[in-house]
């Protein structure tokens, strides 16, 4: 269970984070959207406890500081030591996140499609590989609450493809609570449950996906549908 309660995050000029309240269920993937700026990445940092609230509440697993071991995230781009190769890389992960199964690492690389790549040097990846690399990293451990930010970038459309299915069998066969932010409504909308759109630190609307208008839709019309609930009450906004 993924929980925050009015959580706030002012800087001196800005308050990027405005009283926003959600909640995600055990084995629910919420889609956190929001235009750049929206203030996303700054609640992620703030349910990962890696910026601290002016105010308001995060709670993870139930718990005010969660078991870190059970949580796996992917924030600010996928870092991996460039020296080190694939499997090293996730054999690092594997012993920081106490994963005692010494297939892990394996099973990882494998479940990103990262198998051929085992023995490449970090470093040489192509942008796309590096991002998988991030991800096999978040899910290395079997978490039970999944955090990702802009999970999607750098994939091309099978990698996308591929991470869809990777984050519903997680969610929908092994319980993982996940939370994945984007500003791609149509990409979102394929893969959460439910989705919540934050603008200017705020909760303007939360739905589920299967309220979404329906499938003679394509994926135009759904930002068609993200851009009007978001600059409704700014026209200007749009052009
Ligand atoms: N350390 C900081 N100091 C001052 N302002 C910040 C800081 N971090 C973020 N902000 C501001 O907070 C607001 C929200 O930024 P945030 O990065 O959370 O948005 P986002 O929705 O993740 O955007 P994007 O989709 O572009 O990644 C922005 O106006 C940003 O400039």
């Amino acid at each position: 269970m993924i929980e925050t309660s009015a959580l706030t995050k002012r800087y001196r000029r800005t308050t990027a984070v405005d009283g926003l309240t959600l909640r995600v269920e055990p084995g629910q993937i919420y889609g956190f959207l929001g235009l750049n700026g929206a203030g996303k990445s700054t609640a992620i940092r703030m349910l990962l406890g890696m910026t601290r609230p002016t105010s308001g509440t995060v709670r993870l697993l139930g718990r005010d500081e969660p078991d870190w071991s059970r949580v796996g995230y992917l924030v600010d781009g996928a870092h991996a030591y460039p020296g080190l190769t694939v499997r090293e890389n996730l054999e690092i992960t594997r012993r920081l996140r106490r994963e005692p199964d010494p297939e892990a690492a394996d099973r990882a690389a494998d479940l990103l499609g990262l198998t051929p790549y085992r023995d490449r040097r970090a470093g040489t990846l192509s942008l796309g590989n590096a991002q998988r690399l991030g991800l096999a990293k978040a899910v290395l451990h079997r978490p039970d609450v999944l955090i990702l930010d802009e999970p999607a970038n750098g994939l091309d459309p099978l990698g996308i493809r591929e991470l869809r299915g990777i984050l519903r069998r997680l969610a929908h066969r092994e319980g993982t609570t996940i939370l994945v932010s984007s500003h791609i409504l149509a990409e979102v909308a394929r893969t959460a449950d439910r989705i919540g759109i934050i603008d200017r630190g705020r909760m303007l609307t939360e739905f589920a996906a299967a309220d979404l208008p329906r499938c003679t839709c394509d994926a135009e019309d759904l930002e068609d549908v993200f851009l009007r609930l978001l600059t409704g009450d700014r026209p200007e906004a749009a052009a």
